[in-house]
């Protein structure tokens, strides 16, 4: 047995029936290690018991000749009989208290978790680590059990938090999902995966060598230094100084670059959203066909995803995951989330496919996705006078959500999990016209797209480990500045005689706004 204490980080999981025509399967788990493998399970669930053992001797062999701890799935007689360091168990299989009696001392212990409570019931248990999953949905495994997505992952870490029991998360990973799985699935305190087990990417690929290579080095780059959030330096004392006149010079690099803001929104405010896209100079592409998605991805500064009328939610699904893939911001305005069951679970479905960089919502949609009933809906319209501790209630959900929060009402308050910023600007007359929130939304996916292409010119991010390129919360507060301070100026003009003239001077204080006149105008707040 080896002695060492396991690395988890790259775990490759056993899968036969998976190699391409051809491949040698011993040959593939060499590749493998090579590649970056740390541990090894061998998962056999088909064949006999005597092809087990020599399956398991042999790849044990391999496994040791390059230092790297072997695991067998469920079949502990396999386990003691090959001397293997260890066993992986499922929620059917022999007991972890029953298996620890037979196995030698020291021996790991695996256990798969599906929920909250089966990580409860390891922490009792004393497993040495959990097999959190499936993530996402994988044809390799038949009887699977509902997916969890990173978040649902973050839940089951959460009960981990304080123990010693490592972590790693199984289904559906690749490298191409691989970093939105680990920047999505860490605890409220922070606690992140210890690894991510694979079969398909792995066993599946005509290079297994490469394959395993590319899981490793993202791993190894998520997990080199503290990944960077989507803000920078975001202290209070930091962000006092600078944050509104960083927020502000966003706007000179959108009229200067003009990005293109890829939107899909609701057909109410459609128009509406691609003039205010166009008077700040980007340029709006509104489109929802999920096979034109990786290409949008590639050449647009943002995706802004509003599901108003939720009628393209394949797209919505498509088009985020290449948005993450390409490292674009992605704003998500869950509009009316809390009014119908069906909206709360695409969101949750949304949620768990990709990571939303922003998410913008009034705050019965942010209380409705806190999980806090303290402020009510009507449809699309939050009701009675807010939260009673709003800067707390952003903190935790963007802290939860992985992602920078923004709500929306008489006053913003928007945190990246650290400090929460509360924005006294805006006149009422935004409240009287229609989609005035999706006007913010896609404000600030304009302005995220701004933040994204001061990063990538200046390369302040290093690609491999980041999921979004940018200061999201300057991005996020500048939208809304934007909007409140262009809808000040708008209500203050003499030709402005009620709501039918104020929204198409909106559009003109928008065209005509400054980073100057942002300065000037903002009035913000920040709790540390
Ligand atoms: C690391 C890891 N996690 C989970 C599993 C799933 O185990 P499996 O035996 O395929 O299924 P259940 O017995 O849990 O239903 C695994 N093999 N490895
Ligand atoms: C064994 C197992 N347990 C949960 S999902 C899964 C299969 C993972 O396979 P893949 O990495 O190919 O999605």
């Amino acid at each position: 047995m080896l002695t060492n204490a396991p690395d988890y980080s790259v775990y490759l999981v056993t899968g036969r029936d998976l190699l391409p025509s051809g491949a040698d399967y011993y040959q593939v788990i060499e590749q493998a290690i090579k590649g970056g493998a740390t541990i090894v399970q061998v998962r056999e669930k088909k064949c006999q018991t005597w092809d087990f053992l020599e399956i398991a001797s042999r790849t044990k062999e391999i496994c040791h000749k390059h230092n790297v701890p072997v695991l067998i799935n469920d079949r502990v007689d396999i386990a003691l009989a090959i001397e293997a360091d260890g066993v992986h168990l499922g929620q059917e299989d022999m007991p972890i208290s029953i298996a620890r009696k037979l196995l030698p001392k020291g021996s790991i212990i695996g256990v798969s978790c599906n929920s909250v409570e089966d990580a409860r019931n390891a922490v009792k248990d004393g497993a040495g680590y959990v097999g959190i999953g499936p993530v996402w949905f994988t044809q390799t495994k038949s009887d699977l059990k509902p997916t969890l997505g990173p978040r649902g992952a973050g839940e089951i870490l959460e009960t981990l938090s304080g123990t010693q029991i490592k972590a790693v998360a199984i289904g559906g990973i690749k490298s191409s999902n691989v970093l939105r799985l680990l920047h999505g699935a860490v605890s409220t305190s922070d606690r992140p995966l210890d690894g991510v087990a694979v079969v398909g990417d792995i066993m599946a690929a005509q290079d297994p060598f490469a394959a395993t290579l590319r899981l490793s080095e993202c791993y190894k780059a998520f997990t080199k230094s503290p990944p960077p959030q989507f803000s920078l330096g975001s202290n209070a004392s930091d962000l006092s100084q600078n944050i509104v006149s960083h927020a502000a010079t966003l706007l000179k690099t959108i009229r200067e670059v003009g990005p293109l803001v890829h939107q899909i929104t609701n057909n109410v405010v459609m128009n509406q959203s691609a003039n205010a896209t166009l008077a700040l100079g980007a340029s709006p592409i509104m489109a929802t066909a999920v096979q034109e998605m990786e290409d949008l991805s590639k050449v647009s500064g943002a995706l802004l995803i509003n599901f108003g009328t939720i009628g393209d939610k394949l797209g919505m699904l498509e088009a985020g995951k290449c948005a993450n893939a390409t490292r674009k911001p992605i704003v998500f305005d869950p509009v009316a989330i809390g009014a119908t069951q069906h909206r709360r679970s695409a969101a949750n479905e949304l949620l768990s496919a990709w990571q939303a960089s922003v998410i913008k919502g009034n705050p019965a949609e942010i209380g409705a996705l806190a999980n806090s009933a303290e402020v009510k809906t009507l449809g699309v319209d939050s009701l009675g006078s807010g939260f009673a501790d709003p800067a707390n209630l952003v903190r935790r959900l963007a802290k939860k959500e992985r992602c920078i929060i923004a709500m929306t009402g008489k006053k913003d308050w928007v945190s990246d999990g650290k400090v929460a910023i509360c924005i006294n600007n805006g006149h009422e007359l935004l409240s009287k016209i229609t989609g005035s929130g999706c006007m913010v939304g896609t404000s600030v996916a304009t302005f995220c797209a701004g933040a994204s292409a001061v990063a990538t010119s200046a390369s302040t991010y290093d690609d491999e480990r980041v999921l979004v390129r940018g200061d999201m919360l300057a991005g996020a507060i500048g939208g809304i500045l934007a909007i409140t301070v262009a809808s000040e100026l708008a209500a203050s003009r003499q030709d402005v005689k009620g709501t039918g003239t104020f929204l198409p001077a909106l559009i003109d204080e928008l065209y005509n706004l400054t980073p100057e006149k942002l300065v000037d105008r903002a009035q913000i707040e920040i709790f540390g």
